[in-house]
């Protein structure tokens, strides 16, 4: 007889999600349905399979055409409060809420996200080198300071699913080195998922890759 599942185990479920662009006829995302365990996961493929957009999606900021994902038992589209409080991504664009200061921004978040962790927080804006911009407004700081600072708050916020599309790009030596400390924690965890794409290489052994196919 098969073990129970232990209530820690971590369970994402995707289920013929389909996506079109609005005012295209092609489905970039088309019946995708994918399994999901714990841990670090790579998703890759060629230039325009649909990467980005699939994370958009899983995020909640894409609303699928068709389909849908369970996580954790929520579903994106019948439950969606509760669904996107266990998601945290990290995309190409700039954060959000760019008059708030890296401070301000990830205080207001930690208010929505249950399990968010002010320690976890602080041990990222340090390795992330981010103390002497602590008081700025996000669009007064460089690119890469931006990226930082939404990469150090979307991992203190300790959600179930984190989703980073090309979280390496742009690091300096000492943010990639402390990326890659997160990343291979992260591969080791039971309870959550770290699903991201790269077309660089990640410097640490994922738990599963997905190949996407043109
Ligand atoms: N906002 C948008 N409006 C219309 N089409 C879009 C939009 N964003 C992406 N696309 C199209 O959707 C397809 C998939 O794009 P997506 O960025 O998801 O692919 P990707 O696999 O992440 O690509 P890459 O590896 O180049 O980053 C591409 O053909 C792209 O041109």
């Amino acid at each position: 007889m098969p073990d129970a599942p232990h209530p820690t185990d971590f369970r994402l479920q995707v289920r013929a999600l389909s996506f079109a662009y609005p005012g295209q006829t092609r489905r970039v995302v088309d019946l995708w349905s994918q399994d999901f365990g714990p841990g670090l996961v790579w998703l890759r493929g060629a230039n325009g399979t649909g990467k980005s957009t699939r994370l958009k999606l899983l995020a909640g900021a894409l609303a699928p055409q068709y389909g849908s994902a369970e996580l954790q038992g929520c579903d994106l589209l019948r439950q969606p409060l509760d669904y996107r409080r266990q998601v945290a991504f990290v995309g190409a664009e700039p954060p959000p809420f760019e008059h708030l200061s890296p401070s301000e921004y990830f205080g207001f978040l930690s208010g929505l996200y249950p399990r968010a962790a002010v320690a976890d927080w602080q041990q990222h804006i340090e390795g992330f080198g981010l103390q002497p911009f602590l008081g700025q407004p996000l669009r007064s700081l460089s690119t890469g300071t931006q990226h930082k600072a939404a990469l150090a708050a979307a991992l203190a916020l300790n959600t179930p699913l984190l989703l980073l599309d090309e979280p390496l790009n742009a690091l300096d030596a000492a943010s990639l080195a402390h990326l890659r400390q997160a990343l291979a924690r992260a591969a080791e965890a039971r309870d959550r998922l770290l699903l991201l794409v790269s077309h660089e290489e990640l410097g640490v052994a994922p738990s599963a890759c997905v190949e996407l196919s043109a």
